[in-house]
């Protein structure tokens, strides 16, 4: 079915001791433990196009095997579990090892393309990374990761996968609101996918232990791994290779930070131990989208007070989390000017890739100077009148710009009050819009094909993914369904699926799980 060839396994250095007991793990990149069974394992989603991408049949995804694969319950031929180290700098904070405490590895398969895919359990049981908690995962953060992977895909953003979603059958304690007041909860467990799930603090770790061996395997392996396709002259020596090497992950961080930005998601918990080292977002918790426009809101309830991680501020920590990530990598080079030098990267990248993808946003041909006044002006309104980001521009792409109406936008208003005193200076806006995209003589046409390709009609609001979760918590999986299926396809106008093309419900506004989530997951 699948063909393993587990290089990090092979290649890197292990931790001699196996099995769950916690431990600080020194000289080794992974640890081997084994994922602790389930008791009742049911196949709740999967993902035709990642099973297709894995040369994966809907036979081979619906075989009892492959259950007990996804589940922790057994392994394919090939696979092995083990759990990786890892630190991270946790809301501003070095926070030291942390590790997969929850996510089990089944090795890396290489598919008929040539394509390597690390395969991954999160909710498989505790390994020695588990520090005070269980290795499990509830159904609702998993049902949250398992849609939000694959409609981040399909929005054609990068991303970690997800192939499965399974049902575990035992229980989970959780404390939701950390209030003391503990609940069962159905456990679940996701099958994550990617070409590497190697974070920022891999590398931080061994460096902040002064394991220089460690670090520089470590960046060999991954160089020569995940990055294969970057060319360097066989004799160039190491600390020649790392900033340029550094400079390209601050181009694929920017890259990422400018698509979020332009959707709207909000990741909520962006640790350096959170931070892909290929630039794909990853770990979906306490994660949300933009109904009504504010760059500082939060979805997590944690970031509250300090909203370190609101929208907004997104490209700030990035930036910020790649100076950790520099600090690191810093030990393999005589001195650190170069990866200062190469962290002008991200800025430059982000920059363009912001502009461009703003100029896409309003349906412009390119950007051009004056057009940062323009756009300004219309992203602090929206902030003000509290107009909903994702209908906003849907609706701006089928305007007619010949004669502009305010009124059409008028059902991306959550409050009435706030239409009436704002859709004046709206209409005026309009007006200087209309005149702007007059220099860039496109059909009307034209510009709302091109506006639609990158505003998306649907995207995974978090009272939908609730109710779905609801749903699911009953046994009825249709909900999980319909959102699974319209969020595969999130540019088209598909009438199916309009019901979930709607503003956020007013009951939606503080219920739990719906405006914002706690970290327990
Ligand atoms: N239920 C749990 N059991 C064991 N470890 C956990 C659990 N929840 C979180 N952790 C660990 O706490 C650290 C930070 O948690 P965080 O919420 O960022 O990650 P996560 O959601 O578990 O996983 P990932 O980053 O792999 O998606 C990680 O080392 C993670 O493995
Ligand atoms: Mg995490």
């Amino acid at each position: 079915m699948l063909s393993f060839d587990n290089r990090l396994l092979n290649e890197l250095p292990g931790d001699p001791i196996q099995g769950p007991q916690l431990r600080q793990v020194h000289g080794a990149l992974w640890s081997r433990v084994d994922a602790t069974p389930v008791s009742a394992p049911r196949m709740l989603a999967w993902s035709p196009e990642m099973a297709t991408t894995l040369g994966l049949t809907a036979a081979d995804m619906q075989s009892d095997a492959m259950l007990q694969a996804l589940s922790g319950n057994g392994l394919l031929p090939g696979m092995q579990h083990y759990a990786t180290c890892y630190g991270g700098h946790q809301f501003g904070n070095w926070a030291g090892q942390l590790g997969d405490g929850r996510a089990i590895f089944l090795g890396e398969t290489v598919n008929a393309a040539g394509e390597r895919w690390e395969l991954q359990l999160k909710g498989a049981g505790a390994t020695p990374y588990s520090r005070r908690a269980d290795g499990r995962a509830v159904l609702r953060s998993s049902l949250r990761e398992f849609l939000c992977s694959e409609a981040m895909f399909h929005l054609g953003i990068p991303t970690t996968r997800a192939l499965s979603l399974v049902a575990t059958g035992d229980s989970v304690i959780r404390d939701m609101f950390y209030d003391g007041h503990p609940e069962r909860e159905p456990g679940a467990i996701v099958c994550r996918v990617a070409p590497s799930f190697i974070r920022f603090g891999h590398f931080e770790l061994p460096a902040s232990r002064a394991d220089i061996d460690l670090l520089r395997r470590l960046t060999e392996f991954t160089m020569q791994r995940d990055f294969a396709n970057m060319a360097f002259p066989a004799d160039m020596p190491l600390h020649e290779r790392v900033p340029i090497w550094f400079g390209e992950i601050c181009r694929r961080t920017a890259l990422l930070m400018a698509e979020w930005m332009r959707v709207g998601f909000v990741h909520g918990v962006m640790n350096t131990d959170n931070m892909s080292i290929l630039g794909l977002t990853i770990d979906y918790g306490p994660y949300g989208w933009i109904d009504n426009f504010d760059p500082g809101w939060t979805p997590n309830t944690t970031d509250a007070s300090g909203r370190r991680y609101c929208f907004g501020r997104q490209p700030d920590i990035a930036r910020w989390n790649l100076e950790r990530l520099a600090e690191a990598l810093a030990l393999l080079l005589p001195e650190p000017a170069p990866l200062v030098e190469s962290l002008g990267m991200f800025d430059s990248t982000y920059g363009q890739a912001w502009s461009q993808g703003l100029a896409a946003k309003f349906g412009l041909r390119d950007w051009q100077d004056d057009d940062a006044a323009l756009m300004s002006e219309i992203f602090e309104l929206m902030t003000r009148a509290e107009v909903d980001m994702t209908m906003f521009f849907r609706l701006l792409g089928d305007m007619d710009m010949q004669a502009p109406k305010a009124e059409a936008l008028r059902a991306a208003f959550y409050r009435e009050e706030l239409w009436e005193d704002f859709h004046p200076p709206l209409y005026s806006w309009l007006q200087r819009y209309g005149e702007r995209l007059k220099r860039d003589n496109l059909s009307q046409e034209a510009r709302q094909t091109a506006m639609h390709k990158v505003n998306p009609r649907f995207v995974l609001r978090n009272y939908l993914a609730q109710q779905a979760i609801d749903q699911a918590t009953e046994g009825d999986t249709s909900m999980l369904q319909q959102l699974f299926s319209a969020m595969r396809q999130p540019y088209d106008d598909l009438p199916q699926h309009a019901a979930l093309y709607a503003l956020r419900p007013d009951w939606a506004r503080q219920k739990a799980g719906c405006s914002m989530l706690s970290c327990s997951s």
